[in-house]
This record gives structure tokens, sequence and C-alpha cells, in this order.
């Protein structure tokens, strides 16, 4: 099947050709423009709970890497915050640019970052992963920007597996790591009702997008640019600019637990 990507004739402008959600009502990523985002003083803050020993393994699969957890059990949970109930983390993930001028999935008034971190959860009043994620209310995802400064030495230890799963379909045993440590210090947060940002384009993700921005070096973001997209038997194409920019907000209302 034509497999979507991020070229001229696969990417975010043809999703719509084989996934119509693409022009649906709550799609992500959006520009989040802080004046307009309003203050609720009922939303909860944020509870991250995560145990290192859930981490399981690290994969390129083609569109980004991912270190995926064993969500067998709540060990490893988001509560709180917008959300009803207990999530489990599923994945985390990134999405990069070809230079440090860009490559988030969100902006900050028109402005992006040089990368994206998406922590993905899902609601556990559903069986499955699977089960939950083409549900309105089914995944929650934790965006946190990284912006161009000091060597992150918590990244550091994602990144130094990268040499290990170059290419598209690699995957090697990545565990006893803990996420939280790739977060600022304050939860302030965006929440908005959207989608993946990636195809099936699911409008099933409760969006809960960090003020705060976490550090990464040039040199690490360079790092993120010697993967590939391509497998190894294929001519070598770098993975980078791997994100989908702003959607229409069609209505929507972004709201912050922070004034
Ligand atoms: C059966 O549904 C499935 C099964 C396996 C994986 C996925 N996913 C696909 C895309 C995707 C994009 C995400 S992002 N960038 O918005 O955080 S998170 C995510 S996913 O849920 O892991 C969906
Ligand atoms: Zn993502």
């Amino acid at each position: 099947s034509h497999d979507w990507g991020y070229g001229d004739d696969n990417g975010p402008a043809h999703w719509g050709e084989m996934y119509p959600v693409a022009n649906g009502t709550r799609q992500s990523p959006i520009e989040i423009i802080p004046s307009q985002a309003q203050y609720d003083p009922t939303l909860k803050h944020l509870k991250l709970k995560y145990e290192p020993s859930t981490a399981t393994e690290i994969i390129n699969n083609g569109h980004s890497f991912q270190v995926g957890f064993a969500d067998d059990t709540n060990k490893s949970t988001l509560s709180g915050g917008p959300v009803t109930g207990t999530y489990r983390l599923k994945q985390f993930h990134f999405h990069w640019g070809s230079r440090d001028d860009h490559g988030s999935e969100h902006t900050i008034g028109g402005i992006p970052f040089p990368c994206e971190l998406h922590l993905v959860h899902w609601n556990t009043k559903y069986p499955s992963f699977s089960e939950a994620s083409d549900k309105p209310d089914g995944l929650a995802v934790v965006g946190v920007f990284l912006k161009l400064g000091s060597a992150n030495p918590s990244l550091q230890k994602v990144l130094d597996k990268l040499s290990a799963i170059q290419s598209k379909g690699k995957q090697a045993e990545f565990t006893n790591f803990d996420p939280k440590t790739l977060l600022p210090h304050h939860l302030h947060y965006w929440t908005y009702e959207g989608s993946l940002t990636t195809p099936p384009l699911c409008e099933s993700v409760t969006w809960i997008v960090l003020k705060d921005a976490v550090s990464v070096s040039h040199a690490q973001m360079t790092i993120f640019r010697s993967l590939l997209f391509s497998t190894e038997e294929e001519a070598p194409k770098h993975m980078q600019d791997n994100f989908r920019p702003p959607q229409p907000l069609k209505g929507r209302v972004v709201r912050c637990n922070f004034k």
C-alpha cells in the first residue's frame, strides 16, 4: 500500500487521500496562542507516576523512534490534569527538523522548537491500547518542547542507543529509564481535544502540552538526524522534518492551568 511519510508525494498534504479524518474537526497539532488560551481554575495538577523498569525496547519505526513500555500494570500512569481516570504509558517518541530553527509539531505564537517529545498514554477504562486508540477519550499525550541550549544528560541516555537502530525496522533492548527525567520541573500545561499527528490521525487524543521546555544541544540534534527513514536495503534517507504542520482550530478552545 502507498505508505505515508513526510516526503513530497506521501507527506502531510497527501494524508487526507488515505485518511479522510485528516480534514476532521479536531486535528493536531495546532498553533498555541498563549493570549487566547483560557485559564481554567478547575483543572487539576498533572500526576505522572513512571516506573523505570517498565521501559522495554527502543524501535526505529520508519517515521520516528520510540521507547516502548510494558503496559500490563498501572506501574507507569498519568492521572489528574484534564483527564478523568487513569491512563497507562505506552511509548514516547519525538518529532524534529532538518535544522535547529524548526521541527516541533505544536508551535507557540507561531514559533516552532527544534524538537518535540510525545509521551503516549491510553485510558484504562478500555481493555487495551488498540481498543482505546480510536475512542474520543482514549488517549492522552503529553507534549514537551525541546529548546536549544546545554546538552541534556537524560536525553543523551536515549540518544546513545540510536546507533543500534539506525535503519527502519531495527529495535534494541532499552530498560531502566525514567521518562520523568525528560520533563521540566514545573508541569504547567495547555490542554485541548485533538488527534494523533500521524496516520491513522484518530481524533482520540486529549493533548497536554507543557509550557516549559527542556534543553537539547545542537550536537544532540545532529544525533536525531543520523537516524534513517529507510531500511538497511534501501538508499539511505536521513530521518528529519518528521513533523505535521499546525491544523485548523475549528472552534476549539485551548485551556491552561496557569495564569
Ligand atoms: C491501533 O492504533 C494504533 C496502533 C499502533 C500505533 C498507533 N499509533 C499511531 C500513530 C501515533 C501518533 C501519535 S502522536 N504523534 O500524536 O503522539 S501517538 C500514535 S500511536 O497511538 O502510537 C495506533
Ligand atoms: Zn508524536
